[in-house]
């Protein structure tokens, strides 16, 4: 099989960077569709579509339903006939429905993330859930976004909660890649990885060890600072790149499969879920005691769950874990980029060592919720 690495055509990161979207967003195209949900449209959107008119661009603004949906998608590309560049504004959902919209309209896609929540803001595809929020599959694209515009002033605001998440979901590339690439899977662009995807994925948790923590409390301040720039650059350009090109594992099918449960698991983030994913994976893939350690001691500084019960599973029944782990190890899943080849009854075992780990290390350093 051939090596494949993808990328977005051009990443601008920095304080108020939104400011000059009409700027960036004129080389791509003159008349724009612009997604944001309620909340984002006050927060940022106004002032992005403001910008955009100054540079002479015609807008259509468009208000996104909360789900990355394929009835959404049709909804909002039906409003897109005479655009010809599609912009999302958000959280990943957004900006995965914004991906998809552009591709049934087969137009240049511009992409504005609020938070660094997720590595959805450079990659070439988008996660489809059902209406109810089950993940349905992967829609690979042709091509990754045209721009991808990162303004650190406004992920300074947002709530650490959502910055940590992005560090869980950022977390999970390098693991995952290293499973994937130990394992010759195929990553998200359809081939092997690079020595510029490992190399990549690898990088990005050597930045989050490094800066996590320090941006983690910048952000309590809601202020821009070195460490938060790199980490921001960390969750989303450098995981980003890393897990689409580098090649995903268990952790997130471990995630996809968590998120057909019914209940208060619905609550958490999608790097949250991600988080437990990856403490899964590590426990499947016999890590030792200080590496699985060094996780989890890293996710609790960061408010990240680490146990069942951190998910809202704590009564958990053993019929839901197994209908959890068929869906991981179902055909087409990431789980099976491993070098061995996975159960169902294999994951649900790792998910129950993940949780006894946690819990005794918490128990260990006195850990007190
Ligand atoms: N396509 C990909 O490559 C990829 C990668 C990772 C994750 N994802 C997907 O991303 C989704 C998760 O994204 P998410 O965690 O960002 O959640 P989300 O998109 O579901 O929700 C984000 C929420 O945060 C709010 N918000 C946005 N900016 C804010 C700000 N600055 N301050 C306060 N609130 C703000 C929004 O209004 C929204 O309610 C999942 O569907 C996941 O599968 C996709
Ligand atoms: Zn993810």
């Amino acid at each position: 099989m051939e090596k494949v690495f993808i990328s977005p055509s051009r990443y601008v990161q920095g304080k108020d960077v939104l400011l000059k979207a009409g700027e960036y967003v004129k080389k791509i195209g003159d008349n724009a569709l612009v997604l944001a949900d309620e909340f984002v449209w006050d927060l940022a959107g106004n002032t992005v579509l403001e910008n955009l008119e100054q540079s002479g661009i015609q807008t259509k603004r468009i208000v996104f339903g909360g789900e990355a949906s394929t009835e959404e998608i049709k909804r909002i590309a039906a409003d897109g006939k005479e655009s010809n560049v599609v912009i999302g504004i958000g959280g990943g959902k957004t900006l995965d429905t914004a991906k998809a919209v552009a591709d049934e309209l087969q137009v240049g896609v511009v992409i504005l993330p609020t938070t660094a929540s997720t590595d959805a803001p450079t990659s070439g595809l988008s996660v489809i859930y059902s209406e109810e929020g089950t993940f349905e599959s992967y829609k690979f694209y042709d091509k990754n976004p045209d721009l991808v515009l990162v303004d650190t002033k406004i992920i300074a605001q947002a709530p650490p909660r959502f910055l940590a998440s992005g560090i869980a979901d950022a977390m999970a590339t390098w693991v995952e890649a290293r499973a994937s690439i130990e394992g010759r899977g195929t990553n998200m662009a359809g081939g092997l990885a690079t020595i510029a995807g490992q190399a990549i994925a690898e990088k990005a948790e050597e930045v989050l060890f490094e800066y996590g923590l320090l941006a983690y409390e910048a952000n309590k301040r809601q202020i821009v600072t070195p460490a938060l720039e790199a980490v921001v650059e960390a969750n989303t350009l450098l995981s980003g790149l890393g897990f689409e090109s580098g090649g995903l594992g268990a952790a997130h099918a471990i995630h996809n499969g968590f998120t057909a449960l019914h209940g208060e698991i619905h609550s958490l983030t999608h790097g949250e879920k991600v988080a437990f994913g990856t403490l899964t994976q590590l426990a499947l893939e016999d890590r030792t005691l200080d590496e699985i350690n060094t996780y989890i001691d890293f996710y609790l500084a960061l408010g990240l769950p680490v146990t069942l019960e951190d998910i809202k599973l704590k009564d958990v029944s053993d019929e839901d874990l197994l209908k959890v782990a068929e869906l991981a190890v179902q055909e087409g899943e990431s789980i099976h980029n491993l070098p061995d080849t996975i159960t169902a009854d294999q994951v649900v075992d790792a998910i129950k060592a993940a949780d006894q780990y946690a819990k005794a290390y918490k128990q260990l350093v006195g850990y007190e919720n």
